[in-house]
């Protein structure tokens, strides 16, 4: 099921499924990505702030090397990190370096806010405190705007957002020349987003949603629904996790340096409307009881205006 795609708003086509390379470690994360794109994926998600794109552009050579896949079929997404958010062009520059590519298919705003671009360090500048050194009175619509200008460079086919909430999305979108291709969001059954998602479907912006298992270690393959679901149809749960997205339209990210499960994360069944009705149904428990989960929520100290966080 990895040769499902979907078409952006400026025309581009999107894979239904990538690999994910967060918390790949250096020494894993060639070999995850070429076996990942010699078995099947198109798609491989990346960011300057993970630290691994070298290891992630050999593993794109190595696969390409191995023939049968071209360059062009491939979507490489990488992100601008947050210290870069007012030097888009230069962060976009650096990940084109260590990835050995001349362009991005993708390339988004990891985070919308700045921390210090003259701090105490590249990524992760802090005061003396150690809290994260941010730059409060920066407008994350200026980032952006440096955003749209990539298109004309060649180095980009389309340009998004991440982790923007309904509130964010509200104040760019007024002066957005360019409306995001994407919006990159965490998202699963215990974490709907239901407002982002729709607000997304209704200006055209394409949902990518991440940490689909729950991030590090997978443990929403222990939820009972999903796995009830999984029992039912004879597949792992994270198949169903997994399967969760593309049957709400949305292209998946699923990170794995194992070479078992980035084969077995391939499956995507199509779930029947009576098991969408029970995953809804949990999605909707965990709301009304305050009890969503949220796996991925850095200590920025900044309200990113997400209900369950703010
Ligand atoms: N824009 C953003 O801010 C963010 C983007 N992302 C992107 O989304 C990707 C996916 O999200 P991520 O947070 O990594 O988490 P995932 O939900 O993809 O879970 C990854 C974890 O699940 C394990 N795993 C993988 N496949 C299976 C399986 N079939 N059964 C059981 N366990 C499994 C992995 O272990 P192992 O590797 O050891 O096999 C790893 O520990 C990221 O890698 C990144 O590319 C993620 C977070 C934030
Ligand atoms: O993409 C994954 C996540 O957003 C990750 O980039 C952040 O959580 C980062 O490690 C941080 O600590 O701010």
């Amino acid at each position: 099921m990895t040769d499902k795609t979907y078409t952006l708003n400026n025309g581009v086509s999107i894979p239904a499924l990538g690999l994910g390379t967060w918390q790949s470690a250096p020494g894993k994360v060639k070999s995850a990505v070429s076996h990942a794109i010699r078995s099947g994926y198109r798609l491989i998600d990346g960011a300057y702030c993970y630290g691994n794109e070298d290891e992630v552009g050999q593993g794109i050579q190595e696969a390409l090397a191995s023939g049968g896949v071209k360059r062009e079929d491939l979507f490489v997404v990488s992100k601008v990190w947050t210290t870069y958010n007012t030097r888009i062009e230069a962060g976009l520059d650096k990940s084109l370096k260590d990835l050995g590519l001349d362009y991005v298919d993708l390339f988004l705003v990891h985070w919308p806010l700045l921390m210090n671009p003259e701090g105490n360090h590249d990524k992760f500048p802090t005061l003396p405190d150690g809290s994260r050194d941010i730059i409060r009175d920066y407008n994350h619509v200026d980032t952006w705007k440096q955003m749209e200008k990539l298109l004309g460079t060649g180095k980009v086919k389309a340009i998004g957002v991440s982790n923007y909430s309904k509130r964010y999305l509200e104040q760019l979108l007024p002066h957005a020349t360019v409306v995001p291709a994407v919006n990159q969001i965490e998202n699963s059954p215990a974490l709907p987003q239901q407002e982002i998602v729709d607000l997304c479907k209704e200006k055209g912006i394409h949902i990518m949603a991440y940490s689909p298992l729950g991030s590090t270690g997978g443990p929403l393959t222990q939820a009972e629904p999903v796995v009830k679901i999984a029992e039912k149809h004879s597949v792992k749960a994270s198949t169903v996790l997994l399967s969760y997205h593309v049957a709400r339209g949305s292209t998946v990210l699923a990170k794995s340096v194992t070479s078992e499960r980035i084969d077995e994360n391939k499956k995507i069944i199509a779930l029947s409307e009576e098991d969408m009705k029970a995953l809804n149904e949990y999605s909707d428990k965990l709301t009304a009881e305050g009890k969503v989960q949220r796996f991925v929520y850095p200590p920025f100290g900044v309200d990113f205006g997400f209900p369950d966080k703010s």
